[in-house]
């Protein structure tokens, strides 16, 4: 019989989404991990038997900007609290006409064009190289197409999120470049998440809400947040019934992830046993345990 996980659903929430609704059991906890403090405490709870754990990404009150996010707290906080597969909500801007404000996007792609963060457990020391080919899950998109089908939502399956530095948004110029290249949306915040998760082997999907047209198109001004927050308030109500309707889909234990998400790490280190530096080892046992 092929080998079956129970999954532990963890949440990130973005701009707008600083809490979830309908978990049983909840309590805030705060998790210390090696690489300094996650953006908040988690939000840890139950849905019908499954533990689902929730964190706003900016912290509560929007604190934090996505350049100082700590992207390997956080997920290293959620590994440590079992997390085993991510959903990230977040806030974008659309960069296609047929993507208006109030659409959502399950994204399966990215193009990472941040500079200014931590992107890897790994480094000197002990040196690992997961692949990136495909960045996000299909088993959860599948459950969240469904969902979404299910509320009647306006939505797209496919797209890549292009991630901007920040906390600027971007020139004219550059939105109409990332449209040449055939970008969907655009957000700051989702890369290194992706690729921290895909080295913790979580299997990870986001749901890009689109806010604003950015500052391409003629017929609407370039994005502010103003803008951006009242479009939010709506996107919210539809991203927590979002939540309510994909967790039963992902509740029951399934298997490992053919595509590799949960194995990532196997074949990706590549500094040798005895060449490791154990101070760096203690730091990866959360995320890495599994093949240290
Ligand atoms: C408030 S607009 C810009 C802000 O919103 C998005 O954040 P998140 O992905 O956490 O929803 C975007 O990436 C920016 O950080
Ligand atoms: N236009 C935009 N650019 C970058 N991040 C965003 N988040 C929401 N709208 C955005």
């Amino acid at each position: 019989m092929s080998e079956t996980k129970q999954p532990v659903i963890g949440i990130i929430g973005g701009s707008g989404l600083y809490n979830i609704e309908g978990l049983t059991d909840t309590r805030w906890e705060k998790v210390e991990t090696p690489w300094g403090a996650p953006s908040d405490e988690l939000l840890i709870g139950q849905f019908h038997g499954t533990k689902v754990v929730f964190l706003p990404r900016h912290g509560r009150g929007h604190k934090l900007s996505p350049s100082s996010l700590n992207y390997r707290a956080n997920i290293d906080a959620l590994k440590r609290v079992g997390v085993t597969d991510i959903i990230s909500m977040s806030a974008v801007g659309s960069l296609k006409e047929e993507l208006p404000p109030g659409h959502f996007v399950i994204v399966d792609q990215f193009i990472d064009r941040s500079f200014a963060r931590e992107k890897s457990f790994f480094g000197p020391g002990c040196v690992a190289h997961v692949s990136m080919a495909h960045p996000t899950c299909a088993r959860i998109g599948d459950a969240l197409e469904d969902s979404m089908k299910a509320l009647g939502l306006n939505y797209t399956r496919g797209g890549t999120y292009l991630v901007m530095e920040g906390p600027q948004f971007s020139t004219l110029a550059e939105s109409n470049l990332y449209r040449s290249w055939g970008c969907s949306v655009i957000g700051m915040t989702n890369m290194p998440e992706a690729k921290l998760a895909r080295e913790a082997e979580m299997d990870y999907a986001t749901v890009a809400m689109v806010t604003d047209y950015d500052c391409w198109h003629e017929d609407h001004d370039a994005v502010t947040v103003d803008q951006v927050v009242k479009v939010l308030l709506g996107n919210a109500d539809k991203a927590r019934s979002v939540v309510k309707e994909v967790l039963p889909r992902l509740s029951a234990p399934r298997p490992v992830c053919p595509h590799g998400c949960d194995t990532a790490l196997q074949y990706a280190l590549i500094t040798a046993p005895e060449a490791r530096d154990p101070a760096v080892l203690e730091k990866l046992k959360a995320v890495a345990g599994r093949v240290l």
